[in-house]
């Protein structure tokens, strides 16, 4: 399936342990580079260097309990400039911790969370916009038209005024942000004056707000983001509020990677499109969740031990990296059977633990750093899957690998499909 998979579970590679810096590592080898360290040791548990600092790298729903407590791995400086510059924003909520956290994380629990359904029936209505727009030949990069749909329609449900013709450089922006973080070079720099431009547009956005040249529906993302005020008191800079913005309407464009996977699933297993095609909701939300465990996207999370820790005898000292394994939780055999086997029926019937399915990380949302955004991303893959699963379309020759060296991986064409 993918090109490189056996190389992250085998214990072919073998090396000097514990105290050669992995970075260079981790940006050959992608989403195979920590299941590899792990599989080295006999207690599934890698000891490395990231970016010139110790980091140890845990996987499994124990060692996800584990790095979930506050007691054990805070936030606090764990998050790499790089990272921050790009993907997420200087001192975004992702950076935070306790009470500082929790406040500003109110913000995202209180808009996105409880409007799943709100999120997916305005993606839904761009998507239906959009296909009506398509000429009949002409190629369209389902990767590309996703995300310009998922702009206009998270745009239009955040209260954020957005002409039609400015879709395409801002849904291009987005996308970059989330390409670009976790690689050097042009990406890295595209990524980057990509965050420059958006956080200066939301930034100005929000201050037309306070100043009342704008007037923004109430209870919308922009309302309650311009309003949001910190734990001790303050209103949130424009800048700052233009990173939390966009930590709204990035991370929900970004499901234009799924969307795209969902293409390159139907046409490589099309036996599942009949049964989406039915609309079964039930059905529809397993695809939802096989497309998450099962392609990739955010290969592991990091946080910085508090104190000195042991997990399973395992030495973690004071101001370590700890890193949770995303891929190779969503990817354990011993949780999941066939991990390389893309089966929705897996999740027909059975209910999801907190710490069972991880793509957007583990836990409670509402406690810890959980990502918000699940709900809406499910509903949003539930809605637009069934109307991929029910389109007429040809898929020309093309490049459908999904290279795990590249992070975030992606279907090398972004699926091309004609209707
Ligand atoms: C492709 C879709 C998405 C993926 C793969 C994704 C993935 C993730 C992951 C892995 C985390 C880190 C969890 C942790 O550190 O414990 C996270 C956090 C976060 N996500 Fe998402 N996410 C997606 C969509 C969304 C959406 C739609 C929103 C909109 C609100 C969102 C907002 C956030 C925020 C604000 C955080 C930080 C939470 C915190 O630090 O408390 N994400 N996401």
């Amino acid at each position: 399936m993918f090109d490189d998979v056996k190389a992250g579970h085998t214990v072919r590679m073998r090396g000097p342990r514990g105290v050669v810096d992995s970075s260079l590592s981790v940006l050959l080898e992608g989403y195979a580079w920590l299941p590899a360290r792990r599989a080295r040791s006999a207690s599934g548990v890698a000891h490395t260097r990231v970016l010139g600092q110790r980091a140890v790298g845990l996987c499994g729903p124990d060692a996800a309990r584990f790095f979930y407590d506050q007691d054990h791995v805070r936030r606090h400086t764990a998050i790499p400039w790089p990272v921050q510059n790009t993907l997420f924003g200087r001192h975004a909520v992702h950076t935070l911790d306790g009470e500082a956290h929790r406040c500003r994380k109110d913000v995202f629990l209180k808009t996105v969370t409880p409007a799943a359904e709100e999120v997916a029936g305005h993606a839904a209505a761009a998507w239906d916009d959009a296909v009506s727009s398509w000429r009949p030949g002409e190629p369209v990069v389902l990767f590309d038209e996703a995300a310009r749909i998922i702009t206009r329609g998270m745009c239009r449900w955040a209260g954020v005024p957005l002409p039609d013709a400015d879709v395409p450089r801002v849904a291009a922006d987005l996308v970059a942000m989330v390409d670009g973080f976790a690689t050097p070079g042009p990406r890295h720099w595209r990524a980057r004056a990509a965050r420059g431009r958006r956080e200066a547009w939301l930034g100005q956005l929000v201050t037309s707000v306070r100043a009342g040249a704008i007037v923004p529906t109430s209870g919308t993302a922009l309302d309650a983001v311009s309003r949001h005020r910190e734990i001790d008191g303050p209103e949130l800079t424009p800048r700052l509020a233009a990173v939390e913005l966009l930590n709204i309407i990035r991370p929900a464009v970004a499901t234009c990677w799924f969307v795209a996977y969902a293409g390159h699933a139907l046409h490589t297993w099309p036996q599942h499109r009949q049964r989406l095609r039915s609309g079964d909701p039930a059905y529809a939300e397993a695809f939802a969740h096989e497309l998450r465990r099962f392609y990739p996207f955010a290969p592991f999370i990091g946080g910085r031990a508090v104190r000195d820790l042991d997990w399973r005898g395992e030495r973690i000292p004071k101001h370590a990296m700890v890193l949770l394994d995303l891929w190779g939780h969503n990817h354990d055999e011993d949780l999941w059977g066939d991990p390389y086997t893309f089966r929705p029926e897996r999740f027909l019937g059975r209910d999801i633990g907190p710490f069972e399915l991880v793509p957007q990380g583990a836990g409670d949302p509402y406690t810890n750093h959980r990502c918000p955004g699940e709900p809406a991303v499910v509903a949003m893959l539930r809605t637009l899957a069934v109307r991929l699963a029910r389109l007429d379309y040809e898929v020309p020759d093309q490049d459908l690998a999904i290279a795990l060296r590249r992070i975030p991986a992606r279907p090398a064409s972004g699926f091309v499909l004609t209707t």
